[in-house]
């Protein structure tokens, strides 16, 4: 029908309570139609939707295993929550590092004591624990042992914070998951936020920095010093390094709480040995002094990889004299079995059914 043809009046006409209703109905089913294809089409092309969906799974899985209850955690804390150590897998306790007793004992008397005995801290805001400890020193010598090892003894919940989980995203994400590893870890307080390589992400600034790297580092700090307003909040960041020297000042200056876990002494790494083989069979003619003498310059996981090298070792030789001996097993079979064709034969031909 043409416009022509529609008589003025009806134009004109004031629309119906019914037209109204229905008018907005269709409003109302278009708008979440096209609100859902939108949805629908941003969550089709989201390359990390189907990472995100199983972040979340497990997520869940560890929240019930840890006990956490009734407490709603956004789409980035769900995300953040998957680096949760299960408390059941985190068995390291002080026991199983060796060598490093001095460390132990200041990091219970500034870390732990603090937070076990609170109402002998909560006077003062100078007897609060550190908000953040730096552990430094070469690779495999104990930094995350000695990380996983507090979090245990004083009973926090573990986040094992990958940088990559931070730097890896899409532009903004980045922000937004900084914020969600603070919230995550206030609102599952007493907990250790672990960095492991902290240099790598909190490096010192420089004008070469991405712009969203600057944004999330400057980020990550002023979270940071939201945790010191609160003094009653339980949240310490722990971070290792191989590299103190490349960390920002302004992250040094977070971190005042500072252990040196250096490569060990001859007498230390006679501990760890003693520590690694205690349930081993050893051999008596083996000597752990000596051993510990010939390896300087040797990682605590050094020396447990050489250890591991020895036992295959055994095995290996032990293998290799099992098929030496069936091998010379078989050669005594074949050789008896040819003496006794030989006798066989022997007496075959000698043999005069006859008797002539
Ligand atoms: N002091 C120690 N006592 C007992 N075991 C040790 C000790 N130091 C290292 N180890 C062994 O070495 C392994 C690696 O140690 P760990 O991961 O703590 O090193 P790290 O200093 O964090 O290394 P990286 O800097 O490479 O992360 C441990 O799982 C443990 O088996």
């Amino acid at each position: 029908m043409v416009l022509r043809e529609v008589p003025v009046e009806n134009m004109a006409r004031p629309l119906g309570r019914n037209e109204v209703i229905g008018l907005l109905f269709r409003l109302t089913i278009f708008g979440a139609v096209t609100y859902f294809t939108i949805k629908w089409m941003v969550d089709a092309i989201d390359p990390t939707r189907k990472q995100k969906v199983e972040a979340q799974k497990q997520a869940e899985k560890l929240m019930r295993q840890i006990g956490v209850k009734n407490v709603k955690l956004s789409e980035y804390e769900m995300s953040i929550a998957a680096h949760l150590v299960d408390p059941l897998s985190m068995q390291i306790t002080w026991r199983d590092i060796a060598g490093l007793d001095e460390v132990i004992t200041e990091l219970k008397e500034t870390v732990i004591l603090p937070v076990q005995k609170r109402h002998l801290f909560q006077g003062s805001r100078l007897l609060q624990p550190p908000k953040g400890v730096l552990l430094y020193g070469p690779p495999g010598c104990g930094k995350t042992l000695i990380a996983k090892a507090t979090a245990k003894e004083a009973g926090f919940r573990f986040i094992n914070l990958q940088p990559s989980t931070l730097t890896d995203k899409w532009y903004g994400e980045s922000q937004k998951l900084a914020a969600a590893v603070f919230s995550l870890a206030v609102k599952l307080q007493p907990s250790i936020i672990f960095v492991d390589e902290i240099d790598s992400f909190l490096r010192s600034r420089s004008s070469s920095d991405h712009e969203a790297t600057a944004m999330m580092k400057a980020q990550f700090m002023s979270l940071w010093d939201g945790l010191d307003t609160d003094h009653h909040c339980q949240v310490i960041i722990m971070g290792a390094t191989n590299r103190p020297q490349d960390l920002d000042s302004a992250i040094l200056r977070r971190m005042p709480t500072r252990f040196h876990i250096n490569q060990p002494s001859m007498g230390q790494r006679e501990q760890i040995l003693k520590l690694i083989l205690e349930n081993e069979s050893v051999d008596h003619s083996v000597d752990l002094v000596d051993v510990s003498r010939e390896t300087d310059g040797f990682s605590g996981s050094d020396l447990r990889e050489m250890c591991r090298d020895a036992a295959l070792l055994c095995v290996r030789d032990f293998v290799h004299f099992l098929h030496f001996l069936s091998k010379e097993i078989l050669n005594v079979e074949k050789h008896e079995k040819k003496m006794w064709e030989t006798r066989r034969q022997k007496h075959d031909n000698h043999w005069d059914p006859a008797g002539s």
